[in-house]
Protein backbone atom coordinates (compact mmCIF):
# COMPACT_ATOMS: atom_id res chain seq x y z
CA UNK A 1 0.00 0.00 0.00
CA UNK A 2 1.43 3.33 -0.85
CA UNK A 3 1.26 6.66 0.80
CA UNK A 4 -0.08 8.35 -1.78
CA UNK A 5 -3.44 6.57 -2.52
CA UNK A 6 -4.64 6.06 0.94
CA UNK A 7 -7.67 3.86 0.97
CA UNK A 8 -10.84 5.83 1.39
CA UNK A 9 -13.56 4.80 3.72
CA UNK A 10 -15.79 2.54 1.93
CA UNK A 11 -19.18 3.45 1.09
CA UNK A 12 -20.85 1.05 3.19
CA UNK A 13 -18.76 1.68 6.55
CA UNK A 14 -19.26 5.60 6.10
CA UNK A 15 -23.24 5.90 6.10
CA UNK A 16 -24.05 2.55 8.68
CA UNK A 17 -23.33 -1.43 7.90
CA UNK A 18 -26.36 -2.37 6.20
CA UNK A 19 -25.41 -0.16 3.48
CA UNK A 20 -24.47 -1.45 -0.01
CA UNK A 21 -22.72 -0.62 -2.68
CA UNK A 22 -24.26 -0.96 -6.26
CA UNK A 23 -21.77 -1.29 -8.70
CA UNK A 24 -23.42 -1.35 -12.31
CA UNK A 25 -21.38 -3.41 -15.16
CA UNK A 26 -23.68 -2.70 -17.82
CA UNK A 27 -20.77 -0.66 -20.06
CA UNK A 28 -18.92 -3.61 -19.19
CA UNK A 29 -20.42 -6.92 -18.69
CA UNK A 30 -23.42 -6.23 -20.02
CA UNK A 31 -21.97 -5.11 -22.94
CA UNK A 32 -20.40 -8.64 -23.06
CA UNK A 33 -23.68 -9.92 -24.33
CA UNK A 34 -23.11 -11.24 -27.67
CA UNK A 35 -24.94 -8.31 -29.78
CA UNK A 36 -25.17 -6.01 -27.08
CA UNK A 37 -22.30 -3.75 -28.17
CA UNK A 38 -23.11 0.16 -27.61
CA UNK A 39 -21.45 2.98 -29.59
CA UNK A 40 -19.44 5.86 -27.82
CA UNK A 41 -22.77 7.96 -27.58
CA UNK A 42 -24.64 5.59 -26.23
CA UNK A 43 -22.36 4.50 -23.46
CA UNK A 44 -22.00 8.32 -22.21
CA UNK A 45 -25.99 8.96 -22.33
CA UNK A 46 -26.32 5.17 -20.19
CA UNK A 47 -23.48 6.52 -18.09
CA UNK A 48 -25.39 9.75 -17.21
CA UNK A 49 -28.39 7.97 -16.25
CA UNK A 50 -26.82 5.48 -14.32
CA UNK A 51 -25.68 8.02 -12.17
CA UNK A 52 -28.31 9.67 -12.00
CA UNK A 53 -29.84 6.70 -10.66
CA UNK A 54 -27.69 6.87 -7.89
CA UNK A 55 -25.67 3.73 -8.26
CA UNK A 56 -22.24 4.28 -6.51
CA UNK A 57 -19.66 2.73 -9.00
CA UNK A 58 -19.85 2.18 -13.08
CA UNK A 59 -17.80 0.07 -14.58
CA UNK A 60 -17.13 1.65 -17.68
CA UNK A 61 -15.10 -0.48 -19.38
CA UNK A 62 -11.87 -2.59 -20.19
CA UNK A 63 -9.47 0.00 -21.73
CA UNK A 64 -7.26 -2.26 -22.64
CA UNK A 65 -9.84 -3.97 -25.17
CA UNK A 66 -9.75 -1.82 -28.06
CA UNK A 67 -9.22 2.36 -28.72
CA UNK A 68 -12.74 2.34 -28.47
CA UNK A 69 -13.44 0.97 -24.88
CA UNK A 70 -10.56 3.41 -23.97
CA UNK A 71 -12.25 6.48 -25.00
CA UNK A 72 -15.53 5.56 -23.29
CA UNK A 73 -13.91 5.04 -20.47
CA UNK A 74 -11.72 8.19 -20.37
CA UNK A 75 -14.99 10.70 -21.11
CA UNK A 76 -17.06 8.50 -18.62
CA UNK A 77 -14.17 9.46 -16.28
CA UNK A 78 -14.56 13.11 -17.23
CA UNK A 79 -18.03 13.26 -16.94
CA UNK A 80 -19.30 11.40 -13.88
CA UNK A 81 -20.29 13.66 -11.56
CA UNK A 82 -21.14 10.98 -8.40
CA UNK A 83 -20.45 7.61 -8.80
CA UNK A 84 -16.64 5.84 -8.71
CA UNK A 85 -15.66 4.88 -11.81
CA UNK A 86 -14.21 1.50 -12.86
CA UNK A 87 -12.00 0.15 -15.65
CA UNK A 88 -11.33 -3.80 -15.68
CA UNK A 89 -7.73 -4.75 -15.89
CA UNK A 90 -6.12 -8.55 -15.69
CA UNK A 91 -3.33 -9.29 -13.80
CA UNK A 92 -1.20 -7.84 -16.25
CA UNK A 93 1.23 -4.46 -15.93
CA UNK A 94 -0.14 -3.21 -19.55
CA UNK A 95 -3.84 -3.43 -18.85
CA UNK A 96 -3.39 -2.02 -15.14
CA UNK A 97 -1.52 0.99 -16.85
CA UNK A 98 -3.86 1.72 -19.55
CA UNK A 99 -6.68 1.68 -17.40
CA UNK A 100 -4.68 4.17 -14.80
CA UNK A 101 -4.55 6.26 -18.30
CA UNK A 102 -8.45 6.39 -19.32
CA UNK A 103 -9.35 6.82 -15.54
CA UNK A 104 -7.07 10.24 -14.95
CA UNK A 105 -9.66 12.49 -15.43
CA UNK A 106 -12.26 10.32 -12.48
CA UNK A 107 -13.14 11.88 -9.28
CA UNK A 108 -13.07 8.52 -7.81
CA UNK A 109 -11.38 6.19 -10.15
CA UNK A 110 -11.71 2.71 -9.41
CA UNK A 111 -9.04 -0.43 -10.96
CA UNK A 112 -11.03 -3.74 -10.95
CA UNK A 113 -8.23 -6.27 -11.84
CA UNK A 114 -8.70 -9.61 -11.82
CA UNK A 115 -7.23 -13.27 -12.03
CA UNK A 116 -8.37 -16.43 -11.77
CA UNK A 117 -8.42 -19.10 -8.96
CA UNK A 118 -10.28 -22.25 -10.01
CA UNK A 119 -8.43 -25.28 -10.75
CA UNK A 120 -9.92 -25.50 -14.04
CA UNK A 121 -8.97 -22.04 -14.88
CA UNK A 122 -5.56 -21.93 -13.71
CA UNK A 123 -4.40 -24.92 -15.48
CA UNK A 124 -6.57 -25.18 -19.12
CA UNK A 125 -6.90 -21.20 -19.57
CA UNK A 126 -3.97 -19.49 -17.76
CA UNK A 127 -1.88 -22.31 -17.75
CA UNK A 128 -0.09 -20.65 -14.86
CA UNK A 129 0.61 -22.44 -11.61
CA UNK A 130 -1.19 -21.49 -8.21
CA UNK A 131 1.87 -19.64 -6.73
CA UNK A 132 2.26 -17.68 -9.74
CA UNK A 133 -1.36 -17.15 -10.04
CA UNK A 134 -0.47 -15.50 -6.43
CA UNK A 135 2.65 -13.40 -6.93
CA UNK A 136 0.03 -11.84 -9.90
CA UNK A 137 -2.35 -11.05 -7.09
CA UNK A 138 0.01 -9.39 -4.90
CA UNK A 139 1.68 -7.40 -7.71
CA UNK A 140 -1.25 -6.07 -9.77
CA UNK A 141 -2.73 -4.82 -6.99
CA UNK A 142 0.06 -3.04 -5.83
CA UNK A 143 0.29 -1.64 -8.90
CA UNK A 144 -3.16 -0.34 -9.25
CA UNK A 145 -2.84 1.29 -5.68
CA UNK A 146 0.19 2.85 -6.99
CA UNK A 147 -2.43 4.31 -9.20
CA UNK A 148 -5.06 5.04 -7.17
CA UNK A 149 -6.98 4.79 -4.25
CA UNK A 150 -9.92 2.52 -4.93
CA UNK A 151 -8.61 -0.88 -5.65
CA UNK A 152 -11.32 -3.54 -6.53
CA UNK A 153 -9.64 -7.36 -6.85
CA UNK A 154 -11.65 -10.17 -8.19
CA UNK A 155 -11.24 -14.10 -7.87
CA UNK A 156 -12.68 -15.30 -11.31
CA UNK A 157 -14.77 -18.66 -11.07
CA UNK A 158 -14.30 -17.90 -7.20
CA UNK A 159 -16.82 -20.38 -6.18
CA UNK A 160 -15.65 -22.79 -7.94
CA UNK A 161 -11.98 -22.08 -6.60
CA UNK A 162 -11.02 -24.56 -3.59
CA UNK A 163 -11.50 -22.84 -0.33
CA UNK A 164 -8.28 -22.17 1.30
CA UNK A 165 -6.78 -21.40 -2.07
CA UNK A 166 -9.34 -18.72 -2.22
CA UNK A 167 -8.95 -17.74 1.26
CA UNK A 168 -5.05 -17.30 0.65
CA UNK A 169 -5.61 -15.26 -2.33
CA UNK A 170 -7.76 -12.64 -0.94
CA UNK A 171 -5.29 -12.46 2.46
CA UNK A 172 -2.75 -11.59 -0.06
CA UNK A 173 -5.02 -9.12 -2.19
CA UNK A 174 -6.11 -7.14 0.89
CA UNK A 175 -2.55 -7.13 2.29
CA UNK A 176 -1.73 -5.72 -1.18
CA UNK A 177 -3.81 -2.65 -0.31
CA UNK A 178 -7.11 -3.86 -2.32
CA UNK A 179 -10.24 -2.16 -0.78
CA UNK A 180 -12.87 -4.60 -2.72
CA UNK A 181 -12.60 -7.78 -2.86
CA UNK A 182 -15.02 -9.62 -5.59
CA UNK A 183 -15.66 -13.42 -5.67
CA UNK A 184 -17.77 -14.12 -8.59
CA UNK A 185 -19.83 -16.48 -9.75
CA UNK A 186 -18.19 -16.42 -13.23
CA UNK A 187 -20.34 -19.38 -14.43
CA UNK A 188 -23.75 -19.56 -12.47
CA UNK A 189 -22.85 -22.46 -10.59
CA UNK A 190 -23.51 -21.33 -6.99
CA UNK A 191 -26.63 -21.77 -4.68
CA UNK A 192 -27.74 -19.10 -2.74
CA UNK A 193 -27.10 -21.18 0.34
CA UNK A 194 -23.44 -22.26 -1.30
CA UNK A 195 -22.99 -18.67 -1.86
CA UNK A 196 -24.10 -17.17 1.10
CA UNK A 197 -21.53 -19.23 3.52
CA UNK A 198 -18.94 -18.59 0.97
CA UNK A 199 -19.13 -15.21 2.35
CA UNK A 200 -19.15 -15.97 5.81
CA UNK A 201 -16.44 -18.58 6.18
CA UNK A 202 -14.07 -16.61 3.90
CA UNK A 203 -14.72 -13.41 6.07
CA UNK A 204 -14.34 -15.06 9.41
CA UNK A 205 -11.18 -16.58 7.75
CA UNK A 206 -8.99 -14.14 6.11
CA UNK A 207 -7.30 -11.69 8.37
CA UNK A 208 -7.81 -8.24 7.78
CA UNK A 209 -11.42 -8.83 6.11
CA UNK A 210 -12.67 -6.23 7.67
CA UNK A 211 -10.42 -3.98 5.68
CA UNK A 212 -12.15 -4.09 2.70
CA UNK A 213 -15.31 -4.88 1.41
CA UNK A 214 -16.77 -7.72 0.00
CA UNK A 215 -18.30 -7.97 -3.31
CA UNK A 216 -21.07 -10.62 -5.19
CA UNK A 217 -21.14 -11.02 -8.65
CA UNK A 218 -23.32 -13.41 -9.81
CA UNK A 219 -24.60 -14.85 -13.42
CA UNK A 220 -27.28 -16.45 -14.27
CA UNK A 221 -26.56 -19.26 -15.93
CA UNK A 222 -29.14 -20.97 -13.79
CA UNK A 223 -31.50 -18.27 -13.27
CA UNK A 224 -29.93 -18.04 -9.83
CA UNK A 225 -28.06 -14.67 -10.40
CA UNK A 226 -30.11 -12.20 -8.00
CA UNK A 227 -31.14 -15.20 -5.14
CA UNK A 228 -27.39 -15.74 -4.92
CA UNK A 229 -26.40 -12.06 -4.87
CA UNK A 230 -29.01 -11.92 -2.10
CA UNK A 231 -27.44 -14.55 -0.21
CA UNK A 232 -24.24 -13.24 -0.65
CA UNK A 233 -24.77 -10.01 1.01
CA UNK A 234 -26.87 -11.94 4.08
CA UNK A 235 -23.03 -13.67 4.44
CA UNK A 236 -21.91 -10.29 4.67
CA UNK A 237 -21.19 -8.72 1.47
CA UNK A 238 -21.71 -5.58 0.87
CA UNK A 239 -21.44 -4.34 -2.85
CA UNK A 240 -23.55 -5.87 -5.71
CA UNK A 241 -21.92 -5.80 -9.22
CA UNK A 242 -25.10 -6.22 -11.25
CA UNK A 243 -26.62 -4.68 -14.76
CA UNK A 244 -29.80 -3.21 -16.30
CA UNK A 245 -31.71 -5.97 -17.24
CA UNK A 246 -29.69 -8.27 -16.07
CA UNK A 247 -27.70 -8.04 -19.32
CA UNK A 248 -24.55 -10.01 -19.38
CA UNK A 249 -21.99 -12.78 -20.63
CA UNK A 250 -24.23 -15.72 -21.70
CA UNK A 251 -27.33 -15.56 -19.45
CA UNK A 252 -26.42 -12.59 -17.73
CA UNK A 253 -25.66 -11.05 -15.01
CA UNK A 254 -27.65 -10.19 -11.23
CA UNK A 255 -30.49 -7.69 -12.58
CA UNK A 256 -29.78 -4.47 -10.58
CA UNK A 257 -33.70 -3.16 -10.51
CA UNK A 258 -34.51 -6.55 -8.82
CA UNK A 259 -31.74 -6.85 -6.34
CA UNK A 260 -32.55 -3.40 -5.52
CA UNK A 261 -36.33 -3.56 -5.73
CA UNK A 262 -35.91 -7.09 -3.25
CA UNK A 263 -34.16 -5.12 -0.83
CA UNK A 264 -36.56 -2.22 -0.58
CA UNK A 265 -39.44 -4.03 -0.61
CA UNK A 266 -38.29 -7.18 1.96
CA UNK A 267 -36.24 -4.54 4.56
CA UNK A 268 -37.73 -7.70 7.43
CA UNK A 269 -35.32 -10.16 5.54
CA UNK A 270 -33.43 -8.41 3.94
CA UNK A 271 -32.40 -5.19 5.84
CA UNK A 272 -30.14 -3.49 3.71
CA UNK A 273 -30.47 -0.40 1.41
CA UNK A 274 -28.60 1.35 -1.53
CA UNK A 275 -28.88 5.03 -3.00
CA UNK A 276 -30.47 4.21 -6.14
CA UNK A 277 -33.68 6.41 -7.08
CA UNK A 278 -35.54 3.34 -7.91
CA UNK A 279 -37.96 5.87 -9.69
CA UNK A 280 -35.62 6.01 -12.46
CA UNK A 281 -35.32 1.88 -12.72
CA UNK A 282 -38.02 1.60 -15.68
CA UNK A 283 -36.08 4.89 -17.62
CA UNK A 284 -32.90 3.18 -17.21
CA UNK A 285 -34.09 -0.23 -18.31
CA UNK A 286 -36.09 1.07 -21.61
CA UNK A 287 -32.92 3.11 -22.47
CA UNK A 288 -30.62 -0.04 -22.40
CA UNK A 289 -32.90 -1.80 -23.83
CA UNK A 290 -33.19 0.75 -26.96
CA UNK A 291 -29.01 1.46 -27.26
CA UNK A 292 -28.45 -2.54 -26.98
CA UNK A 293 -31.64 -3.38 -29.29
CA UNK A 294 -32.36 -6.18 -26.15
CA UNK A 295 -35.97 -6.39 -26.16
CA UNK A 296 -37.36 -7.06 -22.75
CA UNK A 297 -39.42 -9.82 -22.29
CA UNK A 298 -42.90 -8.54 -20.85
CA UNK A 299 -42.96 -10.85 -18.05
CA UNK A 300 -39.44 -9.21 -16.75
CA UNK A 301 -39.68 -8.61 -12.96
CA UNK A 302 -39.80 -4.95 -12.35
CA UNK A 303 -39.06 -3.52 -15.67
CA UNK A 304 -41.45 -6.07 -18.20
CA UNK A 305 -44.13 -4.60 -19.34
CA UNK A 306 -46.51 -6.67 -18.28
CA UNK A 307 -44.65 -6.10 -14.79
CA UNK A 308 -47.37 -3.80 -12.94
CA UNK A 309 -50.46 -5.04 -15.65
CA UNK A 310 -53.26 -7.39 -14.74
CA UNK A 311 -55.44 -8.97 -17.11
CA UNK A 312 -57.54 -11.71 -14.86
CA UNK A 313 -61.43 -10.67 -13.49
CA UNK A 314 -60.66 -12.01 -10.23
CA UNK A 315 -57.45 -10.11 -10.04
CA UNK A 316 -58.53 -7.03 -11.74
CA UNK A 317 -61.58 -6.79 -9.12
CA UNK A 318 -59.20 -7.39 -6.22
CA UNK A 319 -56.90 -4.41 -7.45
CA UNK A 320 -59.88 -1.85 -8.39
CA UNK A 321 -61.16 -2.74 -4.30
CA UNK A 322 -57.35 -2.67 -2.98
CA UNK A 323 -53.60 -2.40 -5.13
CA UNK A 324 -52.31 -4.42 -2.45
CA UNK A 325 -54.26 -7.05 -3.12
CA UNK A 326 -52.00 -8.20 -6.11
CA UNK A 327 -49.08 -5.52 -5.88
CA UNK A 328 -45.99 -5.94 -3.45
CA UNK A 329 -44.47 -2.58 -4.88
CA UNK A 330 -46.11 0.74 -6.47
CA UNK A 331 -46.10 1.12 -9.84
CA UNK A 332 -44.44 4.79 -9.11
CA UNK A 333 -41.76 3.71 -6.79
CA UNK A 334 -39.90 1.87 -10.06
CA UNK A 335 -41.20 5.23 -12.45
CA UNK A 336 -44.23 3.37 -14.46
CA UNK A 337 -46.80 5.67 -14.44
CA UNK A 338 -50.10 3.44 -12.99
CA UNK A 339 -51.01 0.01 -12.81
CA UNK A 340 -52.66 -0.99 -16.07
CA UNK A 341 -55.63 -3.29 -15.76
CA UNK A 342 -55.59 -5.11 -19.42
CA UNK A 343 -58.75 -6.06 -21.26
CA UNK A 344 -58.75 -9.81 -22.39
CA UNK A 345 -61.12 -13.16 -22.11
CA UNK A 346 -60.14 -13.16 -18.81
CA UNK A 347 -61.61 -9.96 -17.53
CA UNK A 348 -64.47 -9.74 -15.72
CA UNK A 349 -67.68 -7.29 -15.45
CA UNK A 350 -65.86 -4.49 -12.61
CA UNK A 351 -62.90 -4.29 -14.64
CA UNK A 352 -64.78 -3.73 -18.33
CA UNK A 353 -67.21 -1.20 -16.28
CA UNK A 354 -63.76 0.75 -14.40
CA UNK A 355 -62.86 0.69 -18.08
CA UNK A 356 -65.42 2.17 -20.08
CA UNK A 357 -65.91 4.89 -17.19
CA UNK A 358 -61.85 5.58 -17.54
CA UNK A 359 -62.70 6.02 -21.48
CA UNK A 360 -65.87 8.50 -21.06
CA UNK A 361 -68.99 5.84 -21.35
CA UNK A 362 -71.33 6.05 -18.85
CA UNK A 363 -73.60 2.83 -20.04
CA UNK A 364 -76.87 1.81 -18.00
CA UNK A 365 -76.74 -1.88 -16.81
CA UNK A 366 -78.43 -3.24 -19.96
CA UNK A 367 -76.37 -1.35 -22.27
CA UNK A 368 -73.33 -2.86 -20.28
CA UNK A 369 -74.35 -6.06 -19.92
CA UNK A 370 -74.55 -6.29 -23.98
CA UNK A 371 -71.61 -4.83 -24.48
CA UNK A 372 -70.01 -6.95 -21.97
CA UNK A 373 -71.03 -10.35 -23.83
CA UNK A 374 -69.48 -8.55 -27.18
CA UNK A 375 -66.37 -7.40 -25.94
CA UNK A 376 -66.04 -11.45 -24.47
CA UNK A 377 -66.42 -12.20 -27.80
CA UNK A 378 -64.25 -10.33 -29.39
CA UNK A 379 -61.33 -11.01 -26.84
CA UNK A 380 -61.96 -14.35 -27.59
CA UNK A 381 -61.10 -13.97 -31.08
CA UNK A 382 -58.30 -11.08 -30.62
CA UNK A 383 -55.01 -11.40 -28.65
CA UNK A 384 -55.12 -7.74 -27.23
CA UNK A 385 -58.34 -5.64 -27.02
CA UNK A 386 -57.21 -1.98 -27.03
CA UNK A 387 -58.64 0.55 -25.50
CA UNK A 388 -59.78 1.96 -29.19
CA UNK A 389 -61.30 -1.67 -29.92
CA UNK A 390 -63.56 -1.15 -26.61
CA UNK A 391 -64.53 2.62 -27.85
CA UNK A 392 -66.15 1.02 -31.56
CA UNK A 393 -66.99 -1.93 -29.48
CA UNK A 394 -69.02 0.96 -27.41
CA UNK A 395 -69.84 3.15 -30.11
CA UNK A 396 -71.52 0.61 -31.96
CA UNK A 397 -73.16 -0.74 -29.07
CA UNK A 398 -74.87 2.60 -28.69
CA UNK A 399 -75.44 2.89 -32.12
CA UNK A 400 -76.84 -0.12 -32.92
CA UNK A 401 -78.88 0.03 -29.73
CA UNK A 402 -82.50 1.13 -31.03
CA UNK A 403 -81.55 -0.56 -34.67
CA UNK A 404 -84.72 -1.84 -36.64
CA UNK A 405 -82.16 -4.24 -38.28
CA UNK A 406 -78.80 -6.33 -36.71
CA UNK A 407 -76.81 -8.59 -38.36
CA UNK A 408 -77.34 -12.17 -36.77
CA UNK A 409 -74.57 -14.41 -38.66
CA UNK A 410 -72.64 -13.95 -41.96
CA UNK A 411 -71.14 -17.02 -43.76
CA UNK A 412 -68.92 -15.89 -46.68
CA UNK A 413 -67.41 -18.05 -50.14
CA UNK A 414 -64.43 -15.93 -50.89
CA UNK A 415 -61.26 -16.89 -52.93
CA UNK A 416 -60.29 -16.73 -57.07
CA UNK A 417 -62.55 -18.74 -58.37
CA UNK A 418 -66.05 -16.63 -58.35
CA UNK A 419 -68.53 -16.05 -58.07
CA UNK A 420 -68.37 -15.13 -53.91
CA UNK A 421 -71.28 -15.68 -52.04
CA UNK A 422 -72.44 -14.54 -48.66
CA UNK A 423 -75.39 -16.44 -46.59
CA UNK A 424 -76.31 -13.88 -43.99
CA UNK A 425 -78.52 -13.59 -41.40
CA UNK A 426 -80.58 -10.62 -40.02
CA UNK A 427 -83.23 -9.69 -37.18
CA UNK A 428 -85.49 -7.65 -38.60
CA UNK A 429 -88.15 -6.10 -36.13
CA UNK A 430 -87.64 -8.99 -33.99
CA UNK A 431 -87.77 -11.42 -37.53
CA UNK A 432 -84.86 -13.68 -38.26
CA UNK A 433 -84.48 -13.69 -41.82
CA UNK A 434 -81.67 -15.37 -43.96
CA UNK A 435 -80.43 -15.12 -47.91
CA UNK A 436 -77.80 -16.15 -49.46
CA UNK A 437 -76.30 -14.11 -52.61
CA UNK A 438 -73.45 -13.67 -55.23
CA UNK A 439 -72.06 -10.85 -56.14
CA UNK A 440 -68.38 -9.45 -57.87
CA UNK A 441 -66.13 -10.04 -54.20
CA UNK A 442 -66.95 -11.03 -50.99
CA UNK A 443 -68.30 -7.46 -49.95
CA UNK A 444 -70.75 -6.86 -53.09
CA UNK A 445 -72.42 -10.39 -52.38
CA UNK A 446 -72.92 -9.34 -48.35
CA UNK A 447 -74.30 -6.03 -50.03
CA UNK A 448 -76.45 -8.02 -52.43
CA UNK A 449 -77.56 -10.13 -49.68
CA UNK A 450 -78.63 -7.19 -47.68
CA UNK A 451 -80.54 -5.58 -50.41
CA UNK A 452 -82.23 -8.54 -50.79
CA UNK A 453 -83.44 -9.12 -47.43
CA UNK A 454 -84.52 -5.26 -46.58
CA UNK A 455 -84.89 -3.66 -50.20
CA UNK A 456 -84.34 -0.31 -50.73
CA UNK A 457 -83.23 1.92 -52.90
CA UNK A 458 -80.12 3.59 -51.50
CA UNK A 459 -77.16 4.41 -53.54
CA UNK A 460 -73.50 3.31 -51.89
CA UNK A 461 -71.27 6.49 -52.00
CA UNK A 462 -68.87 5.69 -49.72
CA UNK A 463 -66.92 2.12 -48.36
CA UNK A 464 -63.88 2.95 -46.45
CA UNK A 465 -61.99 0.04 -44.00
CA UNK A 466 -59.41 0.66 -41.81
CA UNK A 467 -57.53 -1.03 -38.68
CA UNK A 468 -58.37 0.19 -35.30
CA UNK A 469 -54.85 -1.07 -33.51
CA UNK A 470 -52.05 -2.75 -34.83
CA UNK A 471 -51.38 -6.50 -36.09
CA UNK A 472 -52.85 -9.16 -38.30
CA UNK A 473 -55.77 -9.37 -35.65
CA UNK A 474 -56.39 -5.89 -35.22
CA UNK A 475 -60.31 -4.82 -35.20
CA UNK A 476 -61.22 -3.69 -38.69
CA UNK A 477 -63.18 -0.53 -38.91
CA UNK A 478 -65.44 -0.30 -41.80
CA UNK A 479 -67.44 3.03 -43.16
CA UNK A 480 -70.41 2.65 -44.89
CA UNK A 481 -72.38 5.65 -46.31
CA UNK A 482 -75.46 5.66 -48.43
CA UNK A 483 -77.75 8.24 -50.00
CA UNK A 484 -81.21 8.52 -50.53
CA UNK A 485 -83.38 11.82 -52.04
CA UNK A 486 -80.35 13.92 -51.15
CA UNK A 487 -79.76 12.85 -48.02
CA UNK A 488 -76.56 10.91 -47.08
CA UNK A 489 -76.07 8.98 -43.74
CA UNK A 490 -73.10 7.03 -42.47
CA UNK A 491 -72.41 3.43 -41.19
CA UNK A 492 -70.03 1.89 -38.69
CA UNK A 493 -69.12 -1.76 -38.27
CA UNK A 494 -66.30 -2.80 -36.34
CA UNK A 495 -65.23 -6.45 -36.11
CA UNK A 496 -61.85 -8.41 -36.43
CA UNK A 497 -63.36 -10.11 -39.61
CA UNK A 498 -63.30 -7.19 -42.11
CA UNK A 499 -66.09 -8.33 -43.62
CA UNK A 500 -68.74 -8.86 -40.84
CA UNK A 501 -67.42 -5.18 -40.18
CA UNK A 502 -68.87 -4.52 -43.59
CA UNK A 503 -71.66 -5.95 -43.13
CA UNK A 504 -71.96 -4.50 -39.70
CA UNK A 505 -71.31 -0.91 -41.04
CA UNK A 506 -73.98 -1.74 -44.04
CA UNK A 507 -76.74 -2.52 -42.29
CA UNK A 508 -75.37 0.06 -39.57
CA UNK A 509 -75.86 3.04 -42.26
CA UNK A 510 -79.48 1.66 -43.45
CA UNK A 511 -80.60 1.33 -39.74
CA UNK A 512 -79.71 5.33 -39.77
CA UNK A 513 -81.31 5.86 -42.87
CA UNK A 514 -84.77 5.04 -41.67
CA UNK A 515 -84.32 6.57 -38.72
CA UNK A 516 -84.14 9.71 -40.82
CA UNK A 517 -86.90 8.77 -43.04
CA UNK A 518 -89.14 8.12 -40.11
CA UNK A 519 -88.40 11.57 -38.42
CA UNK A 520 -89.48 12.87 -42.45
CA UNK A 521 -92.42 10.10 -42.76
CA UNK A 522 -93.37 8.65 -39.75
CA UNK A 523 -95.55 5.99 -41.29
CA UNK A 524 -92.93 4.84 -43.41
CA UNK A 525 -90.89 3.29 -40.12
CA UNK A 526 -90.27 0.15 -42.30
CA UNK A 527 -87.21 -0.68 -44.36
CA UNK A 528 -87.26 -0.73 -48.05
C1 LIG B 1 -15.11 -13.20 -16.60
C2 LIG B 1 -14.93 -12.02 -17.45
O1 LIG B 1 -15.88 -11.45 -17.83
S1 LIG B 1 -13.38 -11.53 -17.84
C3 LIG B 1 -13.56 -10.25 -19.00
C4 LIG B 1 -13.86 -10.79 -20.32
N1 LIG B 1 -13.94 -9.73 -21.29
C5 LIG B 1 -13.24 -9.72 -22.41
O2 LIG B 1 -12.47 -10.63 -22.68
C6 LIG B 1 -13.53 -8.61 -23.35
C7 LIG B 1 -12.29 -7.88 -23.83
N2 LIG B 1 -11.25 -8.74 -24.23
C8 LIG B 1 -10.41 -8.47 -25.28
O3 LIG B 1 -10.58 -7.49 -26.00
C9 LIG B 1 -9.26 -9.36 -25.49
O4 LIG B 1 -9.55 -10.65 -24.98
C10 LIG B 1 -8.01 -8.77 -24.80
C11 LIG B 1 -7.62 -7.48 -25.48
C12 LIG B 1 -8.25 -8.51 -23.31
C13 LIG B 1 -6.85 -9.74 -24.91
O5 LIG B 1 -6.71 -10.10 -26.24
P1 LIG B 1 -5.50 -11.04 -26.72
O6 LIG B 1 -4.24 -10.46 -26.25
O7 LIG B 1 -5.66 -11.22 -28.18
O8 LIG B 1 -5.68 -12.42 -25.91
P2 LIG B 1 -6.88 -13.45 -25.92
O9 LIG B 1 -8.13 -12.75 -25.58
O10 LIG B 1 -6.89 -14.27 -27.16
O11 LIG B 1 -6.46 -14.39 -24.72
C14 LIG B 1 -6.48 -13.95 -23.40
C15 LIG B 1 -5.08 -13.97 -22.79
O12 LIG B 1 -5.17 -13.32 -21.51
C16 LIG B 1 -4.81 -14.25 -20.48
N3 LIG B 1 -5.60 -13.90 -19.33
C17 LIG B 1 -6.92 -14.08 -19.16
N4 LIG B 1 -7.30 -13.57 -18.00
C18 LIG B 1 -6.20 -13.05 -17.42
C19 LIG B 1 -5.98 -12.39 -16.22
N5 LIG B 1 -7.00 -12.10 -15.40
N6 LIG B 1 -4.75 -11.98 -15.92
C20 LIG B 1 -3.71 -12.23 -16.78
N7 LIG B 1 -3.88 -12.86 -17.94
C21 LIG B 1 -5.11 -13.27 -18.25
C22 LIG B 1 -5.12 -15.60 -21.08
O13 LIG B 1 -4.47 -16.62 -20.40
C23 LIG B 1 -4.60 -15.38 -22.49
O14 LIG B 1 -3.21 -15.38 -22.39
P3 LIG B 1 -2.23 -16.03 -23.53
O15 LIG B 1 -2.38 -15.12 -24.71
O16 LIG B 1 -0.90 -15.96 -22.90
O17 LIG B 1 -2.73 -17.40 -23.76
C1 LIG C 1 -14.12 -9.99 -14.15
C2 LIG C 1 -15.07 -10.73 -13.29
C3 LIG C 1 -15.59 -9.89 -12.20
C4 LIG C 1 -16.23 -11.24 -14.08
O1 LIG C 1 -16.80 -10.55 -14.89
C5 LIG C 1 -16.74 -12.57 -13.76
O2 LIG C 1 -16.07 -13.30 -13.04
O3 LIG C 1 -17.81 -12.91 -14.28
Amino acid sequence: MTETNPAPQPASRQDDANRVVIFDTTLRDGEQSPGASMTFEEKLEVADLLDALGVDVIEAGFPIASEGDFESVTEIAKRLKNASVAGLARASDKDIDRCAEALRAARRPRIHTFISTSPVHMKYKLQMEPARVLELVASSVTRARNHVAEVEWSAEDGTRTELDFLCRAVEIAIKAGATTINIPDTVGYSTPAEYEELFRTVRERVPNSDKAIFSVHCHDDLGLAVANSLAGVRGGARQIECTINGIGERAGNAALEEVVMAMRTRPDVLPYHTGVDAKLLTRASKLVSAVTSFPVQYNKAIVGRNAFAHESGIHQDGMLKNAHTYEIMTPESVGVTKTSLVMGKHSGRHAFREKLKELGYDLGENALEDAFRRFKDLADRKKVVYDEDLAALVDDEIVTANDHIKVLALMVMAGTHGPQSAALTLDIDGEKVTHQATGNGPVDAIFNAIKALAPHDATLELFQVHAVTEGTDAQAEVSVRLSEDGKSVTGRGADPDTLVAAARAYVSALNRLIAKRAKTKPEAMQAG
